[in-house]
């Protein structure tokens, strides 16, 4: 929806750089009623060319010239007069954080490329950093609430829930104490106290969790003839599905640390098999540990979930395409199953459209999410329908972006409102009443003053 009262509008842009691919992000409010809730709206998203940022390590260069016909298109989308006061803001996420402990020098490389870049252009740039996974996790949160107008109602909050490539975002408001100060994040917004649990998994993002997994698969496979492809038999891909990958390509992450994993040529095959390919993904997650009284996996507290929430970004894309957004989790894990099982040339003819990379990875991505949800943050048959697979909140996306920059152009008041004490009509009244009154204790000060002096003159005489 377009604003369209004559009210001067303002604009933001915010860019996600993430671990795939960068979108931006144009938001648009009215000028006076920069403090009122719901009134961000998004104008416009573009999305950036080619892959993440991340991807330019070797050609930095390569990662702000990646941005140009997006913010030609802000420079179209937003009225010329306004460009100078635009802020643009630029946050990467976890395919720039695994890049900064891969090769630090070069994630420094590829963010003065982006800040470069992001100066040519006729907007007020605030800056290009990685922000923290915690940050990810409470803009993220903060976004959806604001979306649905939760923030200045006595309401209860909605969880976000937010699946990337190479991270995962966990935050909600939850019933018992955050055992772990790591977890905690507290905000007060309108006059009420938020205190928020929040987790990101780095290397729990899609992309990086099937390396994780073949990864696995393969190093329990012993290779005799290292001159031969190695074989990679895979439950989560469909049957007939056989492509050759270099180890390289899989490998090549700091999420996995490959002491056994092999070099050279794979030959990845496909079996179809759901109920396998769930127990592959179980290994991805150590539950062997925790020292709290609750832990999802990994070491990492977590309280009982709670409420309901919103699970977006991949979650959607996955479950949206498998048309998995309103089963019940049985019926979720037996129409995954089926779909596991189509053999790859039917799943090719019936989806011609679709890019092949992500067709083949639906059968995984959709087991990867369903054990995340159910053996990882403990999501059950009950309360499976408390989550809501969300792309959108009105016309806004769902994502951290929006919260991001609602807070730092202080758009959400940490008080509520300065409001008059009375409602309107009667404030009004005590102004007009209470001014009268000064009037009238002025006249007769006045009429006091200008008698006594007259007595006074009277006297003389
Ligand atoms: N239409 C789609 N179908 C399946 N997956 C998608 C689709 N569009 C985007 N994705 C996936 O969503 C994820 C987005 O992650 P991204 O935001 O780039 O990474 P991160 O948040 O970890 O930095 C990627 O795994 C990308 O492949
Ligand atoms: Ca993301």
């Amino acid at each position: 929806m377009r604003l369209t009262s004559a009210c001067t509008a303002v604009y933001g842009i915010v860019l996600d750089a993430g671990s795939s691919h960068t979108s931006v992000f144009i938001y648009e409010w009215p000028a006076e009623k920069e403090n009122n809730t719901g009134m961000v709206q998004q104008l416009h998203t573009c999305n950036v060319k080619g892959k993440g940022i991340s991807s330019y390590y070797a050609n930095p260069d390569g990662a702000g010239k990646s941005l140009h016909e997006c913010m030609m298109e802000a420079k179209n989308k937003i009225p010329a007069n306004r460009h100078s006061e635009t802020p643009v803001y630029l946050g990467a996420t976890a395919g720039m954080r695994l890049l900064k402990m891969e090769n630090e020098a070069a994630s420094e490389k590829v963010l003065a490329s982006v800040e470069h870049s992001l100066k040519t252009y006729p907007f007020s740039y605030q800056g290009a950093r990685i922000i923290s996974g915690q940050e990810e996790g409470a803009f993220g949160w903060i976004t959806v609430n604001y979306l649905s107008k939760n923030l200045n109602k006595p309401t209860g909050t909605l969880g976000a829930l937010d699946l990337g490539g190479a991270s995962t975002q966990i935050t909600f408001v939850p019933q018992q104490e955050i055992e772990s100060n790591d977890n905690s994040i507290d905000f007060r917004l309108y006059g009420n106290d938020y205190h928020l649990y929040t987790h990101s998994f780095l290397c729990y993002g899609k992309d990086q969790a099937l390396k994780l997994s073949m990864g696995m698969k393969l190093e329990s496979t012993r290779v005799a003839d290292k001159t031969k492809p190695i074989e990679l038999r895979d439950p989560c891909f469909h049957p007939g599905y056989n492509f050759t990958k270099t180890a390289q390509s899989v490998f090549n992450t700091p999420c996995i640390n490959g002491v056994n994993l092999p070099t050279g040529i794979i030959s990845h095959v496909g079996l179809g098999n759901w109920s396998q390919c769930q127990q592959s993904i179980r290994k991805v997650f150590n539950i062997t540990y925790c020292a709290y009284s609750k832990c999802s996996f990994n070491g990492v507290f977590q309280p009982s979930v709670d409420g309901k929430f919103g699970a977006f970004s991949a979650f959607f894309f996955v479950m949206d395409f498998l048309n998995l957004t309103s089963d019940s989790l049985d019926g979720t894990k037996q129409r995954l199953a089926k779909y596991c099982s189509t053999p790859w040339k039917e799943i090719v003819e019936k989806y011609p459209q679709i890019k092949q990379k992500y067709l083949s990875e639906y059968c995984f991505s959709g087991t990867y999410i369903l054990t995340l949800l159910e053996d990882g943050y403990s999501f059950t048959s009950d309360n499976w329908k408390d989550i809501s697979f969300i792309k959108k909140i009105g016309d806004s996306d769902a994502g951290w972006t929006l919260g991001y920059m609602l807070n730092l152009t202080n758009m959400i008041p940490a008080e509520a409102q300065d409001t008059p004490l009375m409602p309107d009509g009667g404030y009004i009244t005590f102004m007009l009443l209470f001014t009268l009154l000064i009037l009238v204790l002025l006249l007769m000060v006045f009429i006091y003053f200008r008698r006594s002096t007259r007595q006074a003159q009277k006297d003389i005489i």
